[in-house]
């Protein structure tokens, strides 16, 4: 399975580079996982509405070019739906047995997403009713992924 982690704007925290980090080379069995990241459009404090559509447009454009044809989208959104981790695991597992086995999750910026971007999603996956930063977005995202393969595997995992 290929899976791609799409992201607007660089990892920048030590502690979550280390964290990034960790949970690849724990996902390394399972799957070939890749990180990609797009710029983020500087955004002044307070901005504008209009102009916050502007940064996330311009954002949008620079992630559909990423995006590989017949990849299956899952766009992060605290609006999306929320899935139990073995949920989670059963779409994954359910994915892979339907030749789906290209999976691609989409992570905003600090202003969030285009609309363009959500509009695409096969599915929109909330991990919480919470706004998180997109770094800990990251890590967190990652941490799940590795727990729904552990599950998916029948391999002990804390519960
Ligand atoms: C700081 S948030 C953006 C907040 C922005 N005001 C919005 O409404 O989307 C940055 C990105 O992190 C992801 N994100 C943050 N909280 C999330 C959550 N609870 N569930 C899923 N994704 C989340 C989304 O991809 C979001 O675009």
């Amino acid at each position: 399975m290929k899976i791609t982690i799409l992201a607007v704007g660089r990892l920048k925290e030590k502690y979550l580079v280390e964290g990034v980090k960790e949970y690849l080379k724990r996902l390394n069995p399972y799957a070939r996982v890749e990180i990609s990241e797009v710029p983020d459009e500087p955004c002044p404090e307070n901005a504008p509405p209009a102009i916050e559509e502007q940064v996330k447009q311009k954002e949008a454009d620079r992630l559909i070019k990423r995006l590989r044809p017949g990849t299956f989208l899952i766009v992060l959104d605290a609006r999306g739906k929320m899935f139990t981790s073995e949920e989670l695991a059963g779409k994954i597992e359910e994915l892979a047995l339907t030749g789906r086995s290209d999976i691609t999750f989409i992570i905003g910026g600090s202003v969030g997403l285009a609309t363009s971007i959500v509009d695409r999603a096969d599915l929109l996956l909330s991990l919480s009713k919470l706004t998180f930063p997109h770094q800990i977005v990251r890590l967190v995202l990652l941490e799940q992924v590795y727990r729904c393969f552990r599950i998916i595997k029948n391999e002990p995992y804390h519960k």
